[in-house]
């Protein structure tokens, strides 16, 4: 997740980035997107606003490794970790994202806790998508809905993609279609004052294809599969929640 903030920040301007990581591979990986790389966290520790993009179960200790004063910003996205246990740790102003891996390309949405939220935070994730700010007590679905999300997404659009290939298009061309197809309707919502039972309803012309298809989906169990992954996703954002409060 680290990498794709830092990709996708390297495309806007105004900002110097120090990518750290131990593993000089993966700094290697990340050197051109980065103004400078380094394995030693007190080098990053220097920066204005500190992301810091490791598993939940280790970025207490992260936290613990690395001096910030209180006039910098600490930035937390690991899943389940709530601004209560980090902020101990440190000086810092802490803030905590859920980001998603669209951050690469510009098109991440995130959510931010509002209550901690700065400006210098909000600028960031402006440059790389579109955010909400949120109480914290709904962070747990919103790692569901836009941290897990891409993972659920890919799914439905290999499903669309397949059914392309089984209907004789090349795979090519069958990812090509299904993956702008998705793109192109999530920007329609997000364009849109249409509600999204009226942008169904503008597919389906009288008679023809779309509402033949929608009666399928209608009559199944698609949408409930679809909520019990981000519930199913939730649930282990609240246990993740638990275990790095019990440490
Ligand atoms: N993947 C996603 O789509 C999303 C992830 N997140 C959150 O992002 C965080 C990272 O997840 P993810 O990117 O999937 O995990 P990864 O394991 O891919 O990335 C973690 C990176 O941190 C490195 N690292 C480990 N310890 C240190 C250290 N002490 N100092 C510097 N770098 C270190 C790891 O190196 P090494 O591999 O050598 O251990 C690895 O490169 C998690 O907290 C997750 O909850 C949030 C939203 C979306
Ligand atoms: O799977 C995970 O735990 C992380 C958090 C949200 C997306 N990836």
């Amino acid at each position: 997740m680290g990498s794709a903030l830092l990709k996708g920040l390297s495309k806007a301007d105004g900002y110097t980035l120090t990518a750290c990581d131990l593993d000089p591979d993966a700094l290697e990986s990340v050197a051109e997107y980065s103004s400078t790389t380094t394995s030693d966290p007190d080098v990053a520790a220097e920066a204005d606003v500190v992301i810091v993009a490791v598993k939940p179960d280790i970025v207490m200790h992260v936290v613990d490794d690395i001096d910030l004063s209180a006039d910098q910003t600490l930035v937390t996205l690991a899943a389940g970790v709530s601004t209560d246990v980090i902020e101990p740790h440190t000086d810092a102003t802490v803030v905590r994202i859920m980001p998603n891996l669209a951050a690469e390309t510009g098109n991440m949405a995130a959510a931010v806790t509002q209550h901690s939220v700065t400006d210098d935070v909000r600028a960031i994730l402006d440059a790389v998508g579109e955010f909400v700010e949120i109480d914290e007590q709904q962070m747990d679905i919103a790692t569901a809905v836009n941290g897990s999300g891409p993972a659920f997404v890919f799914y439905l659009l290999n499903a669309m993609k397949q059914a392309g290939v089984d209907g004789g298009l090349e795979d090519e061309e069958a990812k090509t279609l299904a993956a702008q197809t998705f793109k192109g309707a999530a920007e329609t919502v997000l364009q849109s004052d249409q509600s999204i039972d009226e942008l169904i309803d503008a597919v389906c012309s009288p008679n023809g294809t779309t509402i033949e298809g929608m009666d399928v989906l209608w009559d199944s169990d698609a949408d409930e599969a679809v909520v019990d992954a981000v519930s199913a996703a939730e649930r282990r954002s609240k246990e993740l929640a638990m275990e790095s409060e019990d440490e």
